[in-house]
């Protein structure tokens, strides 16, 4: 059981059954990524959702998203699933939205057994105790996926619990194809080819990557651009390869509390073909910026991709690159200030 407190918002982090903030009003599914379409599904269960609706006085319920630990993918795979949202961001994000509680359903052999029927009576009802639900038209559960969202409805309905069914949010892109539903792997795709401005559309904000400053091959500083080396969650999902312009901030630590935001940058993501690098890296250059970040946390916002990266001849000529992503990244962020 943890309880995790992020950006001023607090979370109750539920991963067994003692201990579970009770009754609740429940969103059920995986929402990787809590982009628009999980933020339907997430609202009726919100108390001023909850508050709106009802004329009698109720009895107070959490809200609470429960979601399954590990990815049912990765489970069933055996292969460790790469996410948009690792835990501490999911977190950062339920909790931005008001979410009181997550609980982390562990995925597990004996979980992915229960009927529908169980699933209902002995997580929901009985662990749970819960009061309203709430899932995406899409929702599949219990064993084999054999529950649909309607059988929810009637399960639940049992137990005199109603259930919201919200279909799925589409958009429209700027080709005449009709309307795509919102998904993950729709933004995986985007991210994978680098169309930032149609993820950060779909999550309903800009992609970003968090991650601790660590030491790298000390060679930025020599050639005029000190880079970050980020280490990122080994589970978090790493977009296309190459060169982004980026909003970053410095998340304040001990011995230094302060967060400084809203730093312009470039970023790389790559393996460095010029200075023959092997390992893949994720490094930022902050503009006008000079100080020691080794150790400090980076919140980095991907704005748009500029280029892939490329093996340059010598050192001279990655230089001279580098400057002029960084004229390119200046204008890019500026345009996008101005339109924001
Ligand atoms: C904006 C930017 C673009 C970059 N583009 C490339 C590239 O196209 N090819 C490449 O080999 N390395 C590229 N790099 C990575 C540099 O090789 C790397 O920053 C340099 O080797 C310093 O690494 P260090 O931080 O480990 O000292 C880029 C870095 C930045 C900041
Ligand atoms: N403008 C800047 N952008 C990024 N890092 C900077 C900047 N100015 C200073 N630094 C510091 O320099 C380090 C990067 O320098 P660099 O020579 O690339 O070393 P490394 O290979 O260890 O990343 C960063 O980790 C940070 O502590």
């Amino acid at each position: 059981m943890l309880n995790l407190s992020k950006n001023g918002c607090s979370l109750w982090v539920a991963s067994s059954a003692e201990g579970l903030l009770k009754p609740t009003a429940v969103a059920l599914g995986k929402f990787d990524g809590v982009h628009l379409g999980h933020h339907r599904v997430i609202q009726p269960i919100l108390p001023a959702a909850l508050d709106r609706e009802n004329t009698q006085p109720q009895e107070q319920t959490y809200s609470t998203v429960v979601t399954f630990d590990p990815h049912p993918l990765e489970f069933f795979s055996g292969q460790p699933r790469a996410l948009l949202t690792p835990l501490d961001e999911k977190v950062q994000q339920l909790g931005s939205l008001g979410v009181e509680q997550l609980v982390l359903l562990p995925f597990d052999k004996e979980l992915s057994a229960l009927s529908p029927t169980d699933f209902v009576d002995k997580i929901l009802v009985q662990q749970l105790q819960c009061r309203r639900i709430s899932v995406g038209q899409d929702f599949c559960f219990g064993k084999q996926r054999r529950g649909t969202a309607q059988d929810l409805q009637l399960l639940a309905g049992k137990h005199h619990i109603p259930v919201t069914i919200v279909s799925l949010q589409t958009y429209t892109d700027n080709t005449p194809s009709p309307e795509t539903p919102i998904s993950t792997s729709l933004i995986r795709h985007y991210l994978e080819s680098g169309e930032i401005k149609n993820a950060s559309f779909l999550l309903g904000r800009p992609y970003t990557l968090i991650g601790t400053v660590v030491a790298g091959a000390k060679m930025g500083r020599t050639i005029g651009f000190p880079t970050a080396n980020l280490q990122l969650p080994p589970d978090k999902f790493v977009p296309r390869q190459g060169v982004y312009a980026v909003r970053a901030a410095i998340m304040g630590d001990t011995p230094d509390p302060t967060t400084i935001h809203d730093q312009l940058g470039v970023m790389n993501i790559g393996k460095r073909p010029t200075v023959n690098g092997s390992n893949l890296s994720v490094e930022v250059h902050l503009f006008d910026w000079s100080g020691d970040l080794y150790g400090r946390k980076l919140t980095v916002q991907l704005v748009d991709f500029l280029r892939p990266e490329q093996k340059f001849p010598s050192l001279e000529h990655l230089k001279t690159q580098i400057q002029l992503d960084c004229n390119i990244a200046r204008e890019v962020l500026r345009v996008n200030a101005d339109l924001s």
